[in-house]
C-alpha cells in the first residue's frame, strides 16, 4: 500500500505541540518517551535494541527503510521501540539481504508508527525542551484527547524496565574457535551483538536474567563479569548494584556498557541523572582521558553518571555542572575525575567532547593495576564506527592478567583480592 493511502496520524508531545502526518507500520495507539536519534545508518540496529523500550524514535535522517529489514542485523528477538517516527518513508526497500519492509516488520510487532513528520523541526524541539513524552494514533483526531493520555502515562524518571526485557533463562552463547575464558553477562536489556565481541576473543558468554542472585554468579566461577545495556532509570538498578558490588569485593574482572557504565558508577558511590535530551547517534566524539585520544563512537543513553564531587564550590556534578563547558568548568571537573571508592582508586576515563558528560570510569588495585571498567557507549558498535572495539580486547587482559590463564584452569582468582 503506497503511504498516501494511510490514514492520518496524529503525534501531540506533552508540552502541547501537534505534528500530523500518516500513519506508518502498525496502526493504533502509542506512548513513550519522544527521543530522537542521529544515525544515518542502522535502523533495524536501533529498533531492535532493548534500551529502547518505551521510548518513541524519531529519526533524523530522512529516508528510512531504504534497504528494508533482514535477517542478519536484529540486536534482539523484536523491535523493541514503544513508536517510530520517520520523514519520509522508502515505498520500496532495495537491499540484496532485505527480506521483508520496515513497514510490514513493524506491523508485524504491532509497534504504530507516524510519517511525513518534519522530523528537523521535531527534533529541534527535543533539542530546546528536553526529552518528553509523546503519543501517536491513528485512531484519535482530537489532539487535547491524546494529550490528556499523553500527561497520564508514567515518565522515564523512576522506571525499572529491565526486567521486561531481560531473557527469562539463562544460555550460553559459546566461544568462537578455542575457549580461553568465560564471563557471566548480566543481561539488562543486552545486544546480540556484545555477546558476539566476546565470543570472537574466544569467550563463552553466560547470559543469565537481570534478577540472578550474586551466589549464581559465582557459581559459574566465571573469569569476568559483564553488565549490558538496557532501558530505564539507572537509580531502580538496586538489584545489579548490589550484585557488581560482591563482584568488586572479589576482585573479579568487571566490563560494562552504558547501563552497566551506570551500575558501575553507582557502585562506586557516584550518582546519575537524566539528561536534557541524551545522546543517540552513532558519530558522538569521545575523549579518552588517560591516552589523550579520541574515538568516534555509537551512543544511546538518557541517562548519565554524575561527575564526582570535589572539595571546591560545584553543585552535584549533575546536569548544570555538566554543562559549563568553558575552559574553567572542565578543568575544575578533570581535577576531580579521580576519587577513592571503597574498593580502591577509580576515575573517570572518557568525556563526549560535545557537552563533557561522562563517557567511562575504571576501578585499580593499589599498584595501579586495572580491574574493572566500563563505557557509557556502544564499543560493540551495532550500528556505528569501530573505534571503541579495543574494549573488548581490554577485559580480555583483564581476565588473562587477573589469574586464570584458560579453560584448564591452573591458576585461579586471588580470593577477595582488593
Ligand atoms: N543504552 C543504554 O544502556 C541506556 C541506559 C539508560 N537506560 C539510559 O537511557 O541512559
Amino acid at each position: 500500500m503506497s503511504r498516501n493511502t494511510q490514514p492520518s496520524a496524529l503525534l501531540v508531545l506533552e508540552d502541547g505541540r501537534v505534528f500530523r502526518g500518516r500513519s506508518y507500520g502498525a496502526e493504533g495507539e502509542t506512548f513513550g518517551e519522544a527521543v530522537f536519534s542521529t544515525g544515518m545508518t542502522g535502523y533495524q540496529e536501533t529498533l531492535t535494541d532493548p534500551s529502547y523500550h518505551r521510548q518513541v524514535v524519531v529519526q533524523t535522517a530522512p529516508h528510512i527503510g531504504n534497504t528494508g529489514m533482514n535477517d542478519e542485523d536484529p540486536e534482539s528477538r523484536r523491535i523493541w521501540v514503544a513508536g517510530y517516527v520517520v520523514r519520509d518513508p522508502a515505498r520500496l526497500p532495495s537491499n540484496w539481504r532485505s527480506r521483508r519492509s520496515l513497514d510490514d516488520a513493524l506491523r508485524a510487532d504491532g509497534v504504530v508508527g507516524i510519517s511525513g513528520v518534519d522530523t528537523r523541526a521535531l527534533t529541534r524541539h527535543l533539542r530546546e525542551r528536553g526529552a518528553m513524552r509523546v503519543g501517536i494514533s491513528s485512531t484519535e483526531t482530537d489532539p487535547n484527547a491524546l494529550l490528556e493520555r499523553v500527561r497520564a502515562t508514567p515518565r522515564m524518571e523512576g522506571a525499572e524496565l529491565a526486567a521486561e526485557v531481560t531473557a527469562t533463562e539463562p544460555y550460553v552463547v559459546p566461544a568462537i574457535g578455542t575457549k580461553r575464558y568465560t564471563v557471566a553477562a548480566v543481561d539488562l536489556g543486552i545486544k546480540s551483538m556484545t555477546p558476539h565481541r566476546l565470543a570472537e576473543r574466544g569467550v563463552e558468554v553466560h547470559v543469565l536474567p537481570a534478577t540472578t542472585a550474586l551466589e549464581d554468579v559465582l557459581a559459574l566461577g566465571p573469569d569476568g563479569v559483564f553488565m549490558s545495556n538496557g532501558p530505564g532509570d539507572p537509580e531502580t538498578a538496586d538489584h545489579p548494584v548490589e550484585v557488581l558490588r560482591g563482584v568488586l569485593a572479589r576482585g573479579i574482572p568487571f566490563f560494562g556498557i552504558c547501563f552497566g557504565n551506570q551500575v558501575f558508577g553507582r557502585a562506586l558511590g557516584l550518582g546519575t541523572y537524566k539528561l536534557r535530551y541524551g545522546h543517540r547517534g552513532i558519530n558522538q566524539p569521545v575523549q579518552d582521558l588517560t591516552t589523550g585520544k579520541v574515538e568516534v563512537t555509537a551512543h544511546n543513553h538518557g541517562f548519565a553518571v554524575a561527575w564526582p564531587t570535589g572539595s571546591d564550590d560545584s553543585p552535584d556534578g549533575g546536569p548544570d555542572d555538566a554543562a559549563d563547558t568553558s575552559a574553567t568548568g572542565r578543568s575544575r571537573r578533570h581535577a576531580r575525575a579521580a576519587i577513592e571508592t571503597e574498593f580502591g582508586p577509580a576515575r573517570v576515563t572518557h568525556v563526549c567532547l560535545n557537552d563533557d558528560v561522562v563517557e567511562g570510569l575504571s576501578l585499580s588495585d593499589r599498584e595501579g593495576r586495572l580491574r574493572a571498567f566500563s563505557v557509557q557507549y556502544h564499543p560493540e558498535a551495532a550500528a556505528g564506527p569501530h573505534d571503541a572495539a579495543y574494549l573488548f580486547d581490554r577485559f580480555v587482559g583483564l581476565m588473562a592478567g587477573a589469574g586464570r590463564t584458560d579453560s584448564t584452569g591452573t591458576t585461579t582468582h586471588p580470593e577477595g583480592a582488593a
